[in-house]
């Protein structure tokens, strides 16, 4: 095992499915938390923090993570965010991200559009030149504030268009938030050229993800995972190519899932639906990606050469240029045959 843990580290990786302010490491989380104190129930202290980020069930989650959102007050919160974001993932050996964004909160929160765009778009060429890490955008639309936030975050992606913005998502929570609803959004957006790339079946049912490909166009699905109780669906996933983000671990502390041995990501493979392996809210789920990959190589029962396929998968599953997978694949190919 330990080999394996030293084997996922060194591996050039993609990742395909982690949240912006989810990413806020704890040490990001106590300083802005300090700035603001007073104002924020989010605690400073490390080992309350832990304790603040352990979550009842998917309701709670949404709220926590919110009041984490709360703390993101200035363009320059958002750039430091950022950045240090892009620092955690060039220490994992993650060459390649796309970051989920959310900018109707912050602008929501008084940070004008077209800051909150350029802040991020200093920090995508800060971690480039620093640490190695290509970073892209999805923006995604927070289900709970409904079609107002569709609206703006629409207009935030076709006017002030960053040059790292290269889908259109949504989160938040499923139940009570029907996906049809946003179509005319995602019909927009995608005439705009960006991809679609929606949570569904995370915290309900197949019927979810059946709406998120025929009435979003998703080409990749956040989660998913309420798919293994389709078959047709796992067919139709198959057949079409059309991949799964899973985020074991993310599952488990949102309690999607009640045990990490019940996950379904087993299921998926075996019935031929692409996935790839995410980390979703690292810090806030007490993981990384390396340690998501150490969790799908246990339910999978793969080796290095079967943990190599799935740092393989993300890199074929994202929204890269050719070129720019052609080269990770190429690394991650020179780095399999170094280790022997
Ligand atoms: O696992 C997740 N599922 C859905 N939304 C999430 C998750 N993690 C973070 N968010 C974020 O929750 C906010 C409120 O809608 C959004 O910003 C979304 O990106």
């Amino acid at each position: 095992m330990t080999d394996l843990t030293g084997f996922i580290a060194g591996l050039p990786k993609a990742e395909l499915h982690v949240h912006h302010v989810g990413s806020a490491s704890p040490r990001i989380v106590a300083e802005l938390a300090a700035r603001h104190e007073g104002s924020s129930p989010v605690p400073a202290d490390p080992a309350q923090l832990a304790k603040y980020f352990e979550f009842r069930d998917f309701a709670h989650f949404i709220e926590v993570y919110l009041s984490v959102v709360d703390l993101i007050r200035d363009d320059e919160d958002v750039r430091l965010l950022t950045y240090e974001i892009g620092r955690e993932l060039g220490r994992q050996n993650v060459r390649y991200a796309e970051l989920t964004v959310t900018p109707y909160s912050s602008v929501r929160r008084g940070i004008p559009a077209k800051a909150f765009c350029e802040a991020i778009e200093d920090a995508r060429a800060g971690a480039a030149r620093d640490f190695g890490v290509e970073l892209r955008w999805c923006f995604d639309i927070p289900g709970e504030a409904g079609l107002a936030a569709a609206e703006e975050t629409l207009r935030i992606a076709l006017d002030d268009r960053p040059d790292g913005l290269i889908s259109f998502g949504l989160g938040g929570p499923e139940i009570g938030v029907p996906r049809p609803q946003f179509k005319p959004y995602f019909d927009a957006a995608r005439a705009a050229g960006l991809r679609s790339v929606p949570h569904a079946g995370e915290t309900t049912g197949p019927e979810t993800v059946w709406d998120a490909l025929r009435e979003l166009g998703a080409e990749r699905i956040g989660h998913g995972i309420a798919a293994a109780g389709d078959e047709r669906l796992m067919a139709h996933l198959a057949e079409y190519g059309i991949p799964l983000e899973v985020c074991p671990t993310s599952n488990l502390r949102t309690r999607a899932v009640a045990d990490l041995d019940q996950h379904p990501i087993a299921t998926l493979v075996a019935a031929g639906v692409p996935v790839s392996v995410n980390s979703d809210d690292p810090p806030m789920f007490g993981t990384t990606l390396e340690q998501e990959y150490a969790v799908a190589a246990r339910l999978l029962d793969l080796d290095a050469a079967g943990v190599a396929d799935l740092a393989r998968a993300a890199v074929r599953h994202s929204f890269h240029t050719d070129g720019g997978k052609a080269a990770l694949l190429a690394e991650i190919d020179a780095y399999t045959t170094a280790q022997g």
